[in-house]
């Protein structure tokens, strides 16, 4: 499955109502066992959710777009396939936790392109299920930092850190992740999927336990003043640096 809403891949609404469609046909087809998740967008995964669905809209608007971001998490996350991410560009927030949702990560080894979890830069908190994501990927230690300071790491930094588990050059990325999806096909589906489910089970269940309160809690969130502003400054703040 190839992203590919320029300018940056950001996470609209439409992206994510036209992901979970698409995933649900790929889960629904016997056929399809496994998904290569990867960008058409040169130099970007994804930057993450689209900061303009946060902003000025209505309670309405904010309960409809965090449903969505929770059902494309609970969608991949849950997924039977085998979901590998080629992260051929950079991966902010959103589009980090795309990465991280899947069951393994191969990152193109340039040191310009960088992942991580940044909401806290944003002045924003990632969700807990955010968190919980992240630490089943890179532990409780280097998570708490990480998020703390909302780090973007570069590539090699986050192969370092195990954030992602290769790095190849740009150039063979599609053929590494084709060998990684063949060596993780070759395992009967029924042990290899009850297994993910066991190891996952527990994240999932307690977003799906609390997912009207965290509805709210978002609503409530990000229709703060405060929150707001800070958002229209980290926009204003993209803008700029272009000019
Ligand atoms: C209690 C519960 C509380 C819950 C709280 C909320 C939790 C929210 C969780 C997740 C949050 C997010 O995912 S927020 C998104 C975070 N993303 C970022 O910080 C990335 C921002 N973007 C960039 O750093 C760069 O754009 C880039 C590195 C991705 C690409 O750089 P490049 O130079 O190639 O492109 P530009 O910067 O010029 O961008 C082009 C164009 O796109 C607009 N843009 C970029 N990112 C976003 C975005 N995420 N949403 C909306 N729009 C975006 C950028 O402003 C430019 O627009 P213009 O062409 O109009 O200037």
């Amino acid at each position: 499955m190839k992203f590919k809403s320029p300018p940056v891949n950001s996470l609209s609404l439409d992206f994510l109502t036209e992901f979970c469609i698409s995933l649900e046909k790929l889960e629904n087809d016997r056929a399809c066992r496994g998904v290569i998740l990867t960008s058409a967008v040169p130099k970007i995964f994804s930057s993450g959710l689209d900061i303009t669905e946060m902003c000025g809209k209505s309670t309405e608007h904010y309960a409809e777009f965090w449903r969505a971001v929770q059902e494309m998490w609970l969608r991949l996350y849950s997924s039977n396939m085998v979901t590998v991410a080629a992260v051929n560009g950079s991966s902010p927030a959103g589009g980090c936790l795309i990465a991280l949702t899947c069951d393994y990560r191969i990152m193109a080894e340039n040191p310009k392109f960088s992942i991580g979890l940044n909401e806290a830069q944003l002045g924003i908190v990632a969700p807990f299920w955010f968190k919980d994501t992240f630490v089943n990927v890179v532990g409780h230690r280097v998570a708490e930092r990480s998020l703390q300071l909302g780090s973007l790491h570069s590539a090699p930094e986050a192969h370092r850190i195990g954030l992602v588990d290769e790095l190849v050059p740009e150039e063979k990325l599609k053929d590494r992740a084709t060998a990684v999806m063949q060596q993780w096909l070759a395992l009967p589906d029924h042990a290899r999927q009850l297994t993910k489910t066991m190891m996952r089970k527990a994240v999932l269940d307690r977003l799906v336990a609390h997912r009207e309160e965290d509805v709210q809690n978002f609503i409530s969130f990000i229709s703060k003043e405060s929150i707001q502003k800070s958002l229209r400054m980290y926009m204003e703040m993209l803008k700029k640096k272009k000019s």
